[in-house]
């Protein structure tokens, strides 16, 4: 059914609000203030609580209407419908906008502190409109074994021979390992991975630091890749597992660990011997500045689930000659019920959970262990604020926020929090 509607305001999920007859409705590749048509998703019957949608034509544009850059990505009616860029009809600027209303929104709905949050775009990212920041993308087989993306609301299977939003590096390793041509087990999950070079010189020796994954098998490349981060000066290196999560913008380690960085510092201020926890600590990005870049006699405890993350921090950690953090792999709550006296007293946590962010019981465990300093990393702000609700309701103050722009044509937005008490 199709239906003409007024367009409110910014929802979730890279939706907006509009209404019809009283109903809610989510419609999808709109902007508020906007007067469009739209195609109602089926079913939509009259119980329902409330109807999504999608733009088939917009009759009085936002200023921050753009023609989407990546048009496959894009409205069904044009074309498009593969996901992956839901804020590809969002001029760069008003994408920035968008992220910032709808996080300040989460932080007061949910988290009851009011505060404007405005989202810092990453390095290199405007002169690219947007697009080229992907280190890792991953695609279907189609029934010809190509490449491809599944439209939206369909089963058709669309063959690609390009993402735009993956890194200059990344497509060229995709085009020397003829990705594009196919040949896999219709159905196969096709996963790249691709570090961004750093180093010039160290690239050009490197050519096999990259991984073609097929259902999580190495197909071409290495399995253990190798990033680099430069934090404040100092150059990290990192043994990452293909299969593993790593952040996924080229420039997200640096602008994120730099940031934490500062933070812990700037709270620490001069503790020669602090304890510090890093909580959802992958393969230890964060762990390792923390735990040279603080205090001189830093001692560490580090938590994460997946081994083999944890299997990689140690040996990152090995390669720069720390002994003092204690990596453990495990649940997060689960360990944090039997940590070593010596470290069992933090003078600060860093956390960096996953989507469903750290929950009230391992924001209650921080708390409770004495930790002076919280410094949240959030990709989802709806858990950072409804996090934020317990931390405060457990005598903490939100002393910082700011928000990174790391997943450039989507509603998707990266937000670290400072509490203190
Ligand atoms: C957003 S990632 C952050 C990783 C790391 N801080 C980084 O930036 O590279 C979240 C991590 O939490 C881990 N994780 C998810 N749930 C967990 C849990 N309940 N206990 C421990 N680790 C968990 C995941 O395996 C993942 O590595």
């Amino acid at each position: 059914m199709r239906t003409e509607v007024r367009i409110e305001r910014y929802a979730d999920q890279g939706r907006c609000v509009a209404h019809i007859d009283g109903r809610v409705v989510f419609v999808r590749f709109a902007l508020p203030g906007e007067l469009v048509r739209i195609e109602l998703d089926e079913p939509c019957d009259r119980d329902d609580r409330f109807w999504t949608g999608e733009v088939v034509e917009v009759l009085e544009p936002s200023d921050d209407r753009v023609e989407p850059a990546w048009p496959l990505a894009g409205p069904l009616s044009q074309g498009g419908g593969v996901g992956g860029a839901d804020l590809v009809h969002v001029s760069l600027p008003g994408q920035l906008t968008w992220k910032a209303v709808t996080v300040s929104e989460q932080m007061n709905r949910l988290g009851h502190v009011d505060v404007a949050v405005p989202i810092e775009r990453m390095p290199g990212d405007e002169e690219s409109g947007g697009l080229n920041w992907r280190t890792r993308i991953e695609m279907i087989a189609d029934e010809q074994g190509k490449p491809s993306m599944r439209r939206r609301g369909t089963h058709v299977r669309v063959p690609i021979d390009t993402m735009p939003l993956a890194t200059r590096t990344l497509l060229d390793v995709a085009e020397r390992e003829q990705v594009w041509d196919g040949g896999f087990e219709p159905g196969a999950q096709i996963r790249l991975s691709v570090p961004e070079p750093r180093n010039i010189a160290a690239h050009e020796t490197q050519r096999d630091n990259f991984a073609v994954l097929i259902d999580g098998v190495l197909n071409a490349g290495s399995q253990l890749l190798d990033e680099q981060v430069t934090i404040n000066g100092t150059v990290f290196n990192y043994k990452v597992d293909a299969n593993g999560f790593w952040q996924i913008h080229r420039q997200a380690p640096i602008a994120l660990a730099t940031h934490v960085i500062n933070l812990v510092n700037g709270e620490l201020d001069g503790n020669i011997a602090p304890v510090i926890w890093d909580l959802y600590s992958g393969s230890g990005l964060f762990t390792l500045p923390l735990a040279t870049l603080t205090g001189e006699r830093t001692r560490m405890l580090s938590v994460e689930g997946a081994r083999v993350a944890v299997k990689n921090a140690q040996r990152n950690l090995r390669a720069m000659n720390l002994s003092d953090v204690d990596a453990r792999a495990g649940d997060v709550s689960k360990t944090l019920e039997r940590v070593p006296a010596h470290l069992s007293r933090p003078d600060a946590v860093v956390l960096d959970p996953p989507r469903a962010g750290a929950r009230a019981k391992v924001c209650r465990q921080i708390a409770e262990a004495g930790a002076r300093v919280v410094v949240y990393i959030a990709c989802d702000p709806t858990s950072l604020a409804r996090d934020t609700a317990t931390l405060i309701a457990e005598g903490y103050t939100l002393k910082n926020i700011r928000a990174f722009d790391i997943y450039p044509m989507t509603h998707h937005v990266e937000t670290v929090a400072l509490f203190t008490r």
